[in-house]
């Protein structure tokens, strides 16, 4: 069975929801404590959605010091799928596994409602179940979603194709409506909005989030 580690850092808040998704999509979470040094032989990782360390200095900047983000790094770097929601999109920027970063959203709101993005990328580990330019709608509910990065960096991810969502209604600022890019490999992917509450017709008014757990078990069965 394909294990997906879900990190659970002091403030997470949607490790459950990301587990949740993951068990939906036919896979096995594995619960990883920020504290531990081991990623328990998972063959993926989410970093949740939350509030790591009270949102303290920036979010996600003291996450990222967290002993288990040494494996995260390392093993992102050999290759190993890892998926940013959020507050995880955040801790992946402060750990420079993807570039950029996140400050306050315009208007100093948290934002709060359903989102509706257009897939640029398909070609990631988390998005290749879309089609290509797909519009989808997904939950957003965030504080400092807004994504900024210098002007030769926007442009080196604008040619490499490494924009992998945009907001359709640029909710918060982002330079270029950004809402999520991957590394230069396609296997670590951060976005703000959250495809973990998208995937149970209960409570979510689109299923939308359940692609990326399809494309992950489709890439990891390939491997
Ligand atoms: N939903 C979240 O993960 C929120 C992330 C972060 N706490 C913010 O407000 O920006």
């Amino acid at each position: 069975m394909i294990r997906v580690g879900v990190v659970t850092f002091p403030g997470s808040l949607d490790d459950e929801d990301a587990a949740r998704a993951v068990r939906l999509a036919g896979l096995e979470a594995v619960p990883l404590w920020h504290a531990s040094d081991s990623l328990a032989g998972v063959d993926a990782v989410i970093l949740p959605g939350g509030f790591s360390y009270g949102d303290y200095l920036r979010c996600g900047a003291i996450a990222r010091f967290s002993p288990v983000m040494d494996s995260v790094i390392d093993a992102a770097n050999a290759g190993m799928p890892v998926l940013g929601i959020c507050n995880g999109f955040q801790v992946l920027c402060e750990s420079h596994l993807l570039p950029g970063a996140m400050i306050r959203n315009a208007g100093r709101t948290f934002v709060c409602k359903d989102q509706s993005l257009r897939v640029e990328a398909t070609d990631t580990a988390w998005t290749n179940a879309f089609a290509p330019g797909a519009e989808i709608s997904i939950v957003l509910k965030n504080g400092e979603g807004n994504y900024q990065a210098a002007p030769d960096t926007l442009r080196m991810l604008e040619d490499t194709g490494r924009i992998v969502f945009r907001y359709l209604g640029n909710p918060n600022g982002s330079a270029n409506d950004i809402a999520g890019i991957s590394n230069e490999r396609g296997n670590v992917v951060g976005l703000m909005p959250h495809p973990e509450h998208n995937v149970d017709p209960l409570v979510a008014s689109s299923l939308d989030g359940l692609p990326f757990f399809a494309s992950l078990a489709a890439v990891l069965a390939r491997a």
